[in-house]
């Protein structure tokens, strides 16, 4: 698929000297949702408002849809839409005005029905003359995105766009997100739910003080770095690990009532088998067995962690 966002060797140094960005290479396809995962202070907001043209970088390039961020700024910037964090809007506004307007900035022509088609796509035409101050915190964010949408942009980014929403409000979002993304447009998302990113993205991305530390196709990262874990339920709770046991990744739970072991799904030798046998050799029985997939999120802490160990 073609590429709508090139990043190239994007450094940022703020004016205190702290290196912010270190050389991150990007390339996100048109149509794709891309999720930018990061511990906190990693960089993410910094790339998003140089990408958006918020932030200046210190070095390297960016371009949006073919236009240069830095030399073609309004080409750049038209093609993207933002949907910051923070409420951004006047809550005595009446929705559909607010809606109207943000298209107004970027210089397009008023267009009422592609207003309206943005506001029924969001459930929001029957509260079109409510005061944002009228909505609910669900709605409120779905005219921000309603908003970010006005002037058409080729490229979305939501930034955490379910912090501190609850459960229910999450899934909305998540199902809202799907089905703008069947509208064409590309969704840039940061996260810190990596819940989300599992549930949501193509490609998941993973950015650690100020370098982009791993981007791949989120099937093919679970995957390949996938484990699992291997949950042996005892017969009779034991006291300790046999040190019989030791060749193995196992781990005592349950009170003891629990052996479990950590293979890798790709490995030749899975080890399950001959751990199983070793424990019938023990004398240890079981009662049950079951594995269970490493999620995302215990791909992303390994990865967190082996890069603070280095
Ligand atoms: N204006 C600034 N001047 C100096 N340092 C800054 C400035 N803005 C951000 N930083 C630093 O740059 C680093 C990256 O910040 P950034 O906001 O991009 O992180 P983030 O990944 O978005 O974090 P979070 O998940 O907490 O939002 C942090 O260490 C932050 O303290």
């Amino acid at each position: 698929m073609a590429s709508i966002i090139e990043v190239s060797g994007l450094t940022k140094r703020y004016a205190s000297g702290f290196e912010a960005l270190k050389g991150v290479d990007l390339s996100i396809s048109e149509g794709e949702i891309f999720a930018l995962l990061g511990p906190n202070g990693a960089g993410k907001t910094t790339m998003i408002s140089i990408i958006c043209g918020i932030a200046r970088p210190t070095g390297g390039s960016v371009t949006v849809a073919g236009h240069d961020i830095v030399r073609d700024y309004r080409g750049a910037r038209s093609a993207i839409g933002l949907v910051p964090q923070e409420l951004s809007t006047d809550q005595f506004e009446r929705v559909i005005d607010t809606v109207t307007f943000s298209r107004g900035l970027f210089g397009k022509p008023r267009n009422d029905a592609h207003v309206e088609k943005i506001l029924r796509d969001l459930s929001l035409w029957d509260k079109r003359h409510n005061r944002i101050l009228e909505l609910s915190g669900g709605m409120k964010r779905r005219v921000m995105i309603a908003k970010a949408l006005s002037h058409e942009p080729r490229v979305l980014f939501l930034d955490e766009p379910t912090a501190g929403v609850d459960v229910e409000l999450r899934r909305d979002m998540w199902k809202l997100i799907g089905e703008l993304r069947q509208t064409g447009v590309t969704i840039i998302l940061t996260t810190h739910y990596i819940e989300e990113a599992e549930e949501m993205a193509d490609r998941v991305g993973v950015i650690n003080r100020g370098e982009l530390v791993l981007v791949e196709e989120k099937t093919a990262l679970m995957k390949k770095l996938g484990k699992k874990t291997l949950t042996v339920v005892l017969a009779e709770p034991i006291e300790a690990l046999p040190a019989a046991l030791s060749e193995w990744d196992v781990t005592l739970h349950a009170e003891g009532g629990e052996i479990e072991y950590i293979f890798d799904t790709q490995a030749e030798r899975t080890g399950v088998s001959s751990l199983l046998r070793r424990l019938g050799d023990l004398g240890i029985g079981y009662k049950d067995l079951n594995t269970r997939q490493s999620s995302l999120e215990d791909i992303f802490v390994s990865l967190v962690h082996e890069e603070k160990a280095a």
